[in-house]
């Protein structure tokens, strides 16, 4: 099921196939190696219907304690604002150092990243973004961010503009919907006034960029970096203190099928970059879900519920929830 799966969504995704990114989205991988040692087997699940969570990703053989399923790149990332000046614009890793060939504002950690991040970074380089990242900020607004890079891209022909329908989207209220139009409107008027011609700016109208954000909401994940040394950790340990561990939001395409649970088989976890791991916490059988918790699963069942419900508009059905814990 996922190669061919794969090879749709490199279709619609990519329609101009700009090789680079495509090879960067799909290098998902897994562990294991098949007959020829030197190519990775595809990652042992595949994503079904679930009786009651819609779709979720399902191990297709036995899976052992701690073994990393798959990796992930990211459809679309972005810093959150406190980290722009000390991650990288592409794969957000952290402690940068500036490297003389690029523009003053952003950072980039290689030349590699500098290449992969020419999709977006092209089109977004010539505008004047101070306007919608001054209201961004002081609304306290990070995933608009994520809405603005992948117009980016849609204009520079690396995506489609329905790039995204495949995801599960939010239900939205038509306050939060008339809140976007501000946004909207500082998005493309900074595009507008950048020279983006007219016709390359017919998709971002409200309909596109509720839709947008609506899936955006329910599937970013939050980047908290590991890290690899004690230094990192020591970082970490900082950042955590002054609640700005996050370097920045991501969505991904695969992982976004994995459904919640409050005790789940399964983790995601970040080490040097945005590149996510999704590996298993306890032995899974072949035919078993696999979830992931969205939240903090330390907190008790009124206010793990009520999380879920405000933030994801779900009521969670988990064995956990179901059994009062
Ligand atoms: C990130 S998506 C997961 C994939 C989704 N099931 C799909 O079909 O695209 C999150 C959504 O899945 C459903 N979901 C995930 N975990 C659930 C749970 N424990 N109980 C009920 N619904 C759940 C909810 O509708 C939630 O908004």
């Amino acid at each position: 099921m996922l190669p061919l799966l794969s090879r749709r969504l490199a279709q619609r995704f990519f329609p101009h196939s700009n090789r680079l990114l495509t090879t960067y989205f799909f290098s998902t991988t897994s562990d294991h190696r098949g007959s020829n040692p030197s190519r990775p087997s595809p990652p042992p699940i595949q994503v079904l219907l679930t009786e009651s969570a819609g779709r979720g990703v399902f191990a297709t053989r036995s899976i052992e304690p701690g073994e990393l399923i798959h990796t992930a790149k990211p459809f679309v990332s972005h810093p959150s604002i406190s980290s722009i000046d000390k991650v990288c614009y592409f794969c957000l890793k952290n402690s940068v150092r500036r490297l003389g060939f690029q523009a003053p504002e952003v950072l980039f950690c290689s030349e590699e990243c500098r290449e992969q991040a020419k999709g977006f970074y092209e089109v977004e380089k010539e505008a004047d973004w101070s306007a919608f990242v001054a209201h961004c900020r002081n609304r306290g607004l990070k995933y608009p961010f994520l809405a603005k890079r992948l117009a980016c891209m849609v204009i520079s022909g690396v995506t489609s503009e329905d790039s995204l329908d495949i995801l599960q989207p939010a239900r939205l209220s038509a306050e939060m919907i008339s809140q976007m139009e501000e946004e909207l409107c500082l998005l493309r008027g900074a595009l507008e006034d950048s020279g983006v011609k007219d016709e390359q700016l017919t998709f971002l109208n409200i309909e596109w960029y509720a839709g947008v954000l609506a899936r955006i909401r329910i599937n970013a994940f939050r980047i908290e970096l590991a890290g690899t040394s004690y230094d990192d950790l020591l970082a970490l340990a900082a950042a955590s203190v002054e609640s700005e561990a996050a370097v920045g939001n991501a969505v991904y395409l695969l992982p976004s099928f994995y459904n919640h649970d409050c005790d789940p088989n399964t983790h995601i976890v970040w080490v040097e970059n945005v590149e996510a791991r999704l590996k298993a916490l306890r032995e899974i059988e072949a035919g078993e879900e696999l979830r992931i918790c969205y939240i903090d699963a330390s907190m008790d069942r009124d206010a793990r519920q009520n999380l879920l419900s405000n933030g994801f508009g779900f009521e969670c059905n988990c064995p956990r929830c179901m059994s009062n814990d």
